[in-house]
């Protein structure tokens, strides 16, 4: 049987210990656990620079080339004219930032389990660091209806309900209770509206990209029929980086590249993305209203032999405004083999990687995180990739 991104993560657990998340509105000082120096991360100082990150209209003539040329140099690029409306993503931003606004013990009733790949935590790169991250994440995969539920639990009026007793109390609560079950069902259908579009935008993403390396629908067997690439797996990554008291030495997301074959990220109106390019260092990408972000991931890098960098990104933390994302983490089938495309490959580039499923990668970059694609480059066939 096929298996899903969820039985991946069941068979990789990390051990996050959430006795020690803080309540980040009281805190008016950094605690050590919080502070970051290069020795936490080695890139945590390296230098700024104020280039942009390339920014596509997608209905430009050119876009094909365009998005290969920012695939090509940065592994990531900016988008408008995407075809997701404004509405929807200012719903999602609604309900991300309703649902951070919860008190912990409400979020905490629906944390991820260890073994688990949906619900409230830390995201799971925390585990390669010794410092703690300025952020707290949701991760959603497939219906989000339970993990709402512990969220907004509406057995919790009724239980009021019983207490109050009086007749107009109680018709208030009900139709309370009425209101947040509606929520509930909003807030679902939000998320499966917005999948959808991101579904739609990350197969036309890959087809502009790879096209302009050549590379054709009969290409890619996978993604048909229909060319939709309807069996691609993916989760939705909500995160928030609170206010905090010491940006400069806090960290939301320490440097990492995403396990996909792509990412579409979208920011409220707070910086706090960055990419870094070796030759340049690190970028900030500014939010722009109703844009989206597009990264390179590690298995589209895989995909195109290496033509397509991963890019490295952050997220950087600030003492003015919270801040929310919303990543659309997309990848192939679990158990669907993927290596270098063959028209990608010659006598002069010949192919750097081997071929693994998503799963395989998955359990790589569990044990070796930023050197996972190293690691399989250096694969023999004597290594094990577990
Ligand atoms: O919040 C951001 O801008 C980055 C989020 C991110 O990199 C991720 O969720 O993988
Ligand atoms: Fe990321």
């Amino acid at each position: 049987m096929n298996s899903t991104l969820s039985d991946v993560f069941i068979s990789h657990p990390i051990h996050i210990p959430f006795s020690n998340l803080p309540d980040f509105t009281s805190l008016r000082h950094l605690p050590d656990s919080y502070t970051w120096t290069p020795k936490d991360d080695l890139l945590f100082s390296a230098s700024a620079s104020d280039e942009s990150l390339p920014f596509i209209d997608l209905s430009d003539p050119h876009v094909a080339s365009r998005v290969g040329h920012a695939c090509t140099t940065w592994g990531a690029f900016q988008i408008t004219n995407h075809g997701v409306p404004s509405r929807l993503l200012d719903d999602m931003e609604f309900l991300t930032g309703s649902l951070f606004r919860l008190p912990v013990h409400r979020k905490l009733n629906a944390a991820r389990r260890e073994d688990g790949i949906s619900g409230y935590g830390v995201a799971r790169i925390a585990s390669f660091f010794n410092k703690q991250m300025w952020s707290e994440g949701f991760t959603v995969v497939g219906s989000p209806l339970d993990d709402f539920h512990k969220l907004w639990p509406v057995h919790h009026l009724k239980y009021w309900k019983n207490k109050a007793g009086g007749r107009t109390k109680r018709l208030y609560v009900v139709s309370v209770s009425v209101v947040i079950v509606s929520q509930l069902i909003f807030n679902s259908e939000i998320i499966q509206e917005y999948e959808e579009h991101m579904q739609k935008l990350a197969a036309k993403l890959m087809w502009l990209a790879l096209g302009s390396l050549g590379v054709e629908e009969k290409d890619i067997e996978w993604a048909s029929p229909g060319s939709d690439f309807r069996g691609a797996q993916a989760a939705i990554q909500l995160n928030h980086y609170p206010i905090c008291p010491e940006p400069d030495r806090a960290m939301g997301l320490p440097a990492h590249t995403d396990s996909t074959l792509m990412t579409i990220l979208y920011q409220n109106n707070t910086a706090g993305l960055q990419v870094y390019r070796d030759d340049v260092g690190w970028v900030t990408v500014p939010p722009v209203p109703g844009s989206l972000v597009v990264n390179v991931g590690d298995l589209l890098h895989i995909l195109t032999n290496g033509m397509f960098p991963s890019v490295l990104h952050r997220a950087r933390v600030n003492h003015l405004q919270s801040r929310f994302s919303m990543a659309y983490l997309w990848g192939p089938p679990s158990d669907l083999m993927i290596s270098p495309l063959p028209k990608l490959v010659d006598p002069l580039h010949p192919p750097l990687y081997p071929s693994l499923s998503w799963k395989q990668y998955l359990a790589t970059k569990a044990t070796h995180f930023n050197q996972s694609l190293s690691f399989i480059r250096n694969y023999r066939s004597s290594d094990q990739i577990s």
